[in-house]
């Protein structure tokens, strides 16, 4: 199973949110990295063939996705960014709904919900309102509703937003094990929820596709960039002027150490240490370009 797009580009009025990407996606766990207005919902807006492409293409196994329709949508889930509809259903009758568009058999159904609401801890909640649920709890029944129809292809749109910590390790998990045979495509901020489980990652930026690559290839573009140290805590602000500090830690003792970005080190003590997927999504996207955007 291949999903190809080909020079894919999407206008709108006076701004192109898209521009001329082109990616193979094969199957596994893709994650989509990207700041701010990078273009990522807009690209899975188009794979979703929700919105329709200013050029371009995107066929799946050489067949446009917009011709294929139903049969397109049959082999697809999609987890949208906003998801707000259908709040004064409760669980169980929302999903009961999108399996019936969805054309889930209707003796699969209930199974189907039963272990959706199991593996996504919702069945404590599956008679309540969603409108009543807790904003990580609407994000679970979310996924849900997007793997009813046991998808090949699944597009999740910031699907860790609002999961705790303990929730977001099962999610890792639950994907890892989905993944398997079939396209899963992931944007996300917070990048430790794809660093280990991705098999592969696109990073955009400025609606354009960066680099392609797995973690470890991906993260090669920061080596020699990370470096740690320890200072006094009272030269933190001048410090936080004057580094790229990637996080720091209070060691007690007036000492605090410190993660930072920089072409060279920049104290004494300092050493260099491998890079993360994260340190390269800061090195890419420092604060001022999810800020600024590019007409
Ligand atoms: N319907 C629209 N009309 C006009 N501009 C749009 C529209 N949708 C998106 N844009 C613009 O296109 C750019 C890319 O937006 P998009 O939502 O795809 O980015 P993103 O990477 O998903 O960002 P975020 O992480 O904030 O969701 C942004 O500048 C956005 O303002």
């Amino acid at each position: 199973m291949e999903l190809t797009i080909t020079n894919l580009s999407k206008r709108f009025k006076d701004k192109t949110a898209v521009k001329d990407v082109s990616l193979t996606l094969t199957p596994g766990v893709w994650g989509l990295l990207g700041a701010n207005g990078a273009g990522k919902t807009t690209l899975m807006r188009m794979i979703a063939d929700i919105l329709n492409p200013t050029s371009g293409k995107i066929l799946l196994d050489g067949k446009s996705i917009h011709a294929m329709g139903e049969e397109y949508r049959n082999l697809f889930g999609f987890l949208p960014q906003d998801f707000g509809f259908f709040q004064g259903f409760t669980v169980k009758d929302y999903l009961e709904y999108v399996a019936a568009l969805k054309d889930v058999p209707a003796r699969e159904t209930r199974k189907k919900i039963d272990s959706l609401l199991h593996t996504l801890t919702l069945t404590d909640v599956k008679n309540k309102k969603v409108i009543k649920l807790s904003g990580g709890m609407k994000r679970r029944v979310g996924i849900a509703q997007a793997m009813l129809n046991d998808p090949k292809i699944l597009i999740m749109d910031e699907p860790t937003a609002g999961l705790d910590p303990g929730e977001r390790v099962r999610f890792r998990n639950f994907i890892s094990e989905f993944s398997h045979n079939r396209i899963v495509l992931i944007s996300t901020h917070i990048v430790s929820d794809i660093e280990y489980i991705s098999t592969k990652n696109a990073v955009m930026k400025a609606g354009k596709i960066l680099d392609v690559g797995t973690t470890d290839e991906l993260v090669k573009l920061a080596a020699g960039k990370v470096f740690t140290c320890t200072v006094p805590a009272d030269r933190m602000p001048m410090y936080e002027v004057q580094l790229r500090i990637i996080n720091q830690r209070n060691e007690g003792n007036n000492q605090v150490s410190i993660r930072y970005l920089a072409d060279e080190a920049r104290t004494n003590d300092s050493v260099l240490v491998p890079p993360r997927l994260e340190d390269l999504y800061l090195w890419l996207f420092p604060q001022e370009d999810s800020i600024k955007e590019e007409k």
